[in-house]
């Protein structure tokens, strides 16, 4: 079902299916290739490794979005794969989070469209049958932030540069309920009331010490940490597994689900707001401003 709403939603965005190819890499896995998340099974077997590859900083596009959902469902409905490692290929940033441009200046239909996208995303990564597991080899402001916090396991990069986060009010936004939600679940109450209120965005150090990540490890070692992680959690029998993580993130989701269109028309009402576009502008505006 969503895997065809996806497509329907990759066609009327003009992304072709038809480009995604299959290829055989060095060591004789296949390797299927879309424009923007790219898919490597690994040498862990039964574990693929996704890695985001929407250029400059893997903002979450309509087409990103749908990509990774198709992505993602492949790889649940393929019984060969149990867990899957979640990275970037954009070097230092693992995704600067929701498409901005996806929210400025366009029409309710859009903003329907793309907050439906959002949280189609989100209920596919947060419910998850497989092991997610983020190793996060870069900043990871606001969705960026909400994927790795979705996944079971996180791995963070140990690069002070890094940054990691919602930050939804330096942008004079409202965190959603599901983002605050996910948040809570994952440092707790009082931490999260300090965080989105002030939009705090965590160095290493600090996310660890939140609980905000499992691991900080040198950033060459990102990837082959969540793999060896994956191995533990591959050792518990999937059905037992996946019944657990269910019971705990069921209620999560559910509270999304009963609200999902009352969700869509609240972010509709919102982002429409002449402030709103208008703060979403000058934030643009000032990322483009600091490169000179
Ligand atoms: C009542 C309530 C009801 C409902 C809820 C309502 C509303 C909630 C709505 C929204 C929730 C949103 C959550 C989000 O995810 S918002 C996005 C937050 N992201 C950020 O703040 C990150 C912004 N970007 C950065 O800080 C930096 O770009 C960086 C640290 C990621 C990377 O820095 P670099 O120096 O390496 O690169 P830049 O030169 O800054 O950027 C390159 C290029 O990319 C553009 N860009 C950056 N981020 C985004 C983005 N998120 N979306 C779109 N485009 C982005 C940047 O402008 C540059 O473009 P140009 O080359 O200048 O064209």
């Amino acid at each position: 079902m969503a895997l065809a709403a996806g497509r329907a939603m990759l066609m009327r965005s003009g992304v072709r299916l038809g480009t995604q190819a299959a290829a055989r890499g060095g060591n004789g896995a296949r390797r299927f290739m879309n424009h923007r998340v790219v898919v490597e099974p690994n040498t862990v077997p039964g574990v693929a490794v996704i890695k985001f590859k929407n250029p400059p900083v893997n903002s979450l596009t309509l087409e990103f979005l749908t990509e990774f959902v198709i992505c993602l469902e492949k790889l649940e409905n393929d019984k060969t794969f149990r867990g899957v490692v979640l990275t970037s290929d954009c070097p230092g940033i693992f995704s600067a989070g929701l498409d901005l441009r996806e929210m400025c200046g366009k029409n309710p239909a859009h903003y329907a469209e793309y907050w439906r996208a959002v949280q189609e995303m989100w209920l596919k990564v947060y419910l998850s049958n497989l092991v997610l597991v983020a190793a996060i080899n870069g900043t990871s402001p606001a969705g960026g932030c909400l994927i790795a916090l979705s996944c079971d396991y996180r791995v963070l990069a140990d690069n002070p540069r890094y940054r990691m986060g919602l930050n939804e009010t330096l942008l004079g936004l409202v965190v959603p309920f599901w983002f605050k939600d996910t948040l809570v679940n994952t440092i707790g109450h009082r931490a999260s009331e300090r965080a989105l209120q002030l939009g705090l965005l965590f160095p290493p150090a600090e996310a660890l010490q939140l609980g905000m990540v499992d691991q900080v490890v040198p950033e060459d070692q990102v990837q082959s940490t969540a793999l060896s992680v994956m191995t533990q959690w591959l050792a518990i029998p999937d059905h037992v597994r996946q019944l657990t993580k269910n019971m705990i993130r069921k209620a999560t989701a559910d509270h999304l689900i009963k609200h999902q269109e009352a969700d869509i028309q609240n972010f509709i009402n919102f982002i429409s707001r002449d402030s709103i576009q208008k703060s979403l502008q000058v934030y643009l505006e000032n990322l483009k401003q600091k490169k000179h």
